[in-house]
């Protein structure tokens, strides 16, 4: 198969995890015998500091080509003190202008890396649920207003923007366990009562999926204390992006987790769920996992390669059997390591 791949490595560790993930790319190009081009442009920090803009137009028309698009992190404290452009707005706006309303995040854990978490091994072992958090509406994209001593950040839903994202995450549920929790809090805010009078009209679409709604406090908690309960979750974009960073706790490192933002077309835009991680950059030991499962979705959603995405999935468990891995999951291995080995993998 032919496909072009704009890559968008971004700030901090970005750079490092894109290449290691790449890699990845290349190595199932030559194992299928596939013929995937690869496009790097800016976006972010390094946009805002070739450019002024944090998402050039070049790069948008790029990505708007694209079959698919691979991104690191943008942001990092060099960019901080930046009122006006922020590195962040060139992510925010790319997923707005791609129209990706829907971001997938599975969570699941691995047996070899259990003892790892701080939880009991027993209540995290096959753990395995999907979050599906809605992306290009709430708090982060309605008018916000600043005075000296105020500002606000306005939380817009509209009921088609509810609908879109809850038919994903019922038509998921039904490929999977059937059950669908949707979080909200509907004991306070006005969003979150249309979002539950919306998603339960929608349910009725989808009759074999069970539906339940849990308020958001309380899904804090759940999460952590009963998450083998759970198969597919749906939330709003603010405390989707929340809980997804808590889930890391379940896995063993923030490191390990990958996203799919899909829209209605076949263009996806795939990245880890974690930030550039400033404290680590540059080093070469940031852990390039989320990045390489973010591939694997990449080519399970934009590409329809389903054998090549388990590959790289098998070759990661694989991974965490036998190392090596790096210090966020207790080991000393540098990223580069992890791609070699991950290399390896892919021919066992
Ligand atoms: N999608 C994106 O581009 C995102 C960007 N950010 C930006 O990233 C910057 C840093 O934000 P933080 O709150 O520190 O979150 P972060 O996710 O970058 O880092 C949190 C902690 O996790 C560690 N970590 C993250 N990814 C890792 C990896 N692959 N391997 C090993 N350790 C890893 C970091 O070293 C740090 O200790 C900020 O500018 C923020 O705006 C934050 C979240 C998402
Ligand atoms: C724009 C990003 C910095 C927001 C975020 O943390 C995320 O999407 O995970
Ligand atoms: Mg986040």
């Amino acid at each position: 198969m032919k496909a072009n791949i704009v890559t968008l490595p971004g700030d901090g560790i970005g750079p490092e995890i894109v290449t290691s993930a790449v890699n990845i790319l290349k190595e199932i190009a030559k194992i299928y015998n596939h013929d995937f081009s690869f496009e790097e442009h800016l976006i972010g920090g390094a946009a805002i500091d070739a450019t002024g803009n944090p998402l050039p137009k070049q790069t948008l028309l790029a990505c708007q080509k694209a079959d698919a698009v691979l991104l690191g992190a943008v942001g990092g404290p060099k960019w901080a003190h930046l009122s006006n452009v922020r590195p962040e707005q060139g992510l925010l706006a790319l997923r707005k202008a791609l129209n990706l309303f829907a971001n997938i995040r599975p969570i699941h854990t691995y047996d070899a890396l259990l003892s790892l978490s701080s939880l009991k091994e027993e209540k995290i072992k096959g753990v395995d649920f999907i979050f599906v958090r809605e992306l290009t509406g709430g708090a982060y994209f309605g008018k916000k207003t600043r005075t000296e001593k105020t500002a606000t950040d306005e939380t817009l839903y509209t009921v088609e923007e509810i609908e879109r994202v809850s038919r994903k995450a019922f038509e998921l549920a039904h490929t999977r366990r059937k059950h669908l929790t949707s979080v909200d809090k509907a004991n306070v805010l006005e969003t979150s009562r249309l979002w539950r009078e919306t998603i339960s009209q929608v349910a009725q679409d989808y009759p074999d999926v069970k539906l339940e709604h849990q308020l958001v406090d309380s899904m804090a908690m759940m999460l952590l204390i009963n998450p083998a309960h759970y198969d597919v979750i749906v939330t709003e974009n603010l405390f989707g992006d929340i809980l997804t960073d808590e889930c890391a706790a379940l896995s063993g490192s923030l490191g390990l987790l990958p996203s799919a933002s899909l829209g209605k077309e076949s263009i996806g835009l795939y990245e880890p769920i974690h930030g550039s991680a400033p404290d680590i950059a540059g080093k070469n030991i940031a852990n390039p996992i989320g990045t390489i499962l973010s591939v694997s979705l990449l080519l399970q959603y934009s590409l329809g390669l389903v054998n090549e995405a388990i590959q790289i999935e098998k070759a990661v468990n694989l991974l965490t059997q036998h190392g090596p891995l790096t210090a966020d999951l207790g080991g000393n291995a540098y990223t580069t390591e992890i791609t070699k080995a991950v290399i390896n993998n892919l021919h066992r």
